[in-house]
């Protein structure tokens, strides 16, 4: 037995003669492998960015949704061999049902969506920013949640519908000072593939699991692709046909390649023309060899990428017109994104632009004397009723000790509760910045 059973059977003598701590656990107070807490700095910094997202997206007129970060397993089952398939933090819950730590946010969207039904007027603009989870084998040591912005446009089957969200994302990146010379959009369209596949009449069930191969492109050998696309049933010409395309570097190039009647190529110049109306042009680069890793996209695809190649995709997402149906509902046309929040930190980084945010206190309330710690409260309540911020001392104090706090805590000025000035109805005043210092009847305090 622990020595915790000694404390509870009382073997070892009383318990108010033993110190507690010879028998309690220590626990271990780092978060969970693979998780974050967010201390006050940490909070602040990621309010900043959040704060954007935010804006951003109500500037654009989108609505804030969300989701139960816990979700049936079955909305994430998909068999396309996706990475984020292997990597589902998913388990049985205390009443046998499959349910999973959702690693991503758009099948909540699409579930939501279809449970409204035809409440719902198109064309919908909602965004959303939710933690998502994997489980990795910590040999990989990588984090197994991340916070993601999420903006969808749920009933437009126009390329506009991209179009808006690339400049809504652009948006963003010049709101926190990133430029066209830091980051930029390879842009593509899954469109391209499906035409390429229909030559060689692949059927459609493979479409899905030939992007996820091709996604890899660049993170294995050539070999390994042909080798997983002939396992995927494709004939080497298809396979040297599908790789020859993705290798195409202009747009005009492809529609030597594809003909311009096709639709990869029109939506693409749409999109490239639109861009341009926008103001984007030189943030947007046609690049096909750019799939995405998720199953479900049909159509445009766009990922937002560091010109200096150190970093991950910082971004990235696409029209996914069937999700839908794979649920059971109706096909409505939609697209989407999605942007962490580790990648676009490590680029503020590199950058040097991660804003100083420290906390802003107006008001530091202290009483002289322990019985004026009533009348420092009624102060503090009347400037809380002005709206204005009060950090109230809450213990009997020395002085030095309360200009240090409202050092540390940024406040601009303090306001002292003395026996002599409140007999006149008054408190004393210290602006922290100017150092000027008064005296004041409280209710004219502004
Ligand atoms: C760089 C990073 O933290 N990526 C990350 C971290 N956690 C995730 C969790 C779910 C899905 C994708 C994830 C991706």
């Amino acid at each position: 037995a622990n020595s915790n059973d000694n404390a509870r059977s009382g073997r070892s003598g009383s318990l108010s003669s033993i110190p507690a701590h010879d028998f309690v656990q220590k626990i271990d107070v780092n978060p969970p492998k693979g998780t974050r807490d967010f201390p006050p700095e940490d909070m602040r910094l990621r309010n900043w960015l959040f704060n954007h997202f935010r804006e951003v997206s109500q500037m654009f007129a989108f609505e804030e949704v969300d989701f139960p970060v816990l979700e049936s397993e079955a909305l994430f089952i998909r068999k396309a061999g996706e990475e984020i398939r292997d990597q589902l933090y998913c388990f049985e819950d205390r009443g046998n049902r499959r349910v999973a730590l959702r690693p991503e946010l758009t099948p909540s969207l699409a579930r939501l969506v279809i449970q409204k039904g035809k409440s719902l007027s198109l064309p919908l603009k909602w965004f959303a920013v939710g933690q998502c989870w994997r489980y990795e084998r910590m040999t990989r040591g990588r984090r197994r949640e991340h916070y993601q912005w999420n903006m969808d446009i749920i009933g437009v089957p126009d390329v506009t519908a991209e179009a808006e969200l690339i400049s809504s994302i652009v948006t963003f990146f010049k709101r926190i000072g990133i430029t066209a010379s830091d980051v930029g959009f390879k842009v593509s369209s899954r469109k391209v593939l499906q035409e390429v596949l229909r030559c060689y009449s692949i059927p459609n069930e493979l479409f899905g699991k030939v992007c996820i191969i091709i996604d890899k492109i660049e993170k294995l050998p050539i070999d390994e692709i042909k080798k997983e696309l002939r396992s995927a049933e494709l004939s080497d010409e298809a396979i040297e046909e599908l790789l020859q395309v993705l290798s195409v570097k202009s747009l005009a190039k492809l529609e030597e390649k594809l003909g311009a009647a096709g639709e990869a190529v029109s939506d693409l110049q749409q999109l490239f023309s639109l861009a341009e109306k926008f103001g984007y042009s030189e943030w947007i680069q046609f690049d096909a060899s750019v799939v995405r890793g998720l199953a479900y996209y049909t159509g445009i695809v766009f990922e937002g990428f560091d010109r200096e190649g150190k970093l991950r995709a910082i971004c990235g997402g696409g029209r996914y017109d069937r999700l839908l149906s794979t649920f059971g509902g109706e096909d409505i046309p939609a697209c989407g994104f999605g942007f962490g929040d580790a990648v676009i930190l490590e680029l503020l980084k590199e950058k040097g632009l991660i804003p100083e945010v420290g906390q802003q206190v107006e008001n530091i309330v202290c009483a002289l004397d322990t019985d004026l710690q009533g009348a420092a409260a009624s102060v503090a309540t009347i400037l809380r009723e002005k709206g204005q911020s009060v950090d109230l001392v809450l213990e009997n104090k020395p002085l030095k000790w309360v200009f240090k706090r409202a050092a540390r805590i940024n406040a601009r000025r303090l306001i002292l509760v003395g026996s002599s000035e409140w007999e006149k109805g008054e408190v004393s005043v210290k602006n922290l910045s100017s150092g000027e210092q008064y005296q004041i009847e409280v209710d004219r305090l502004e």
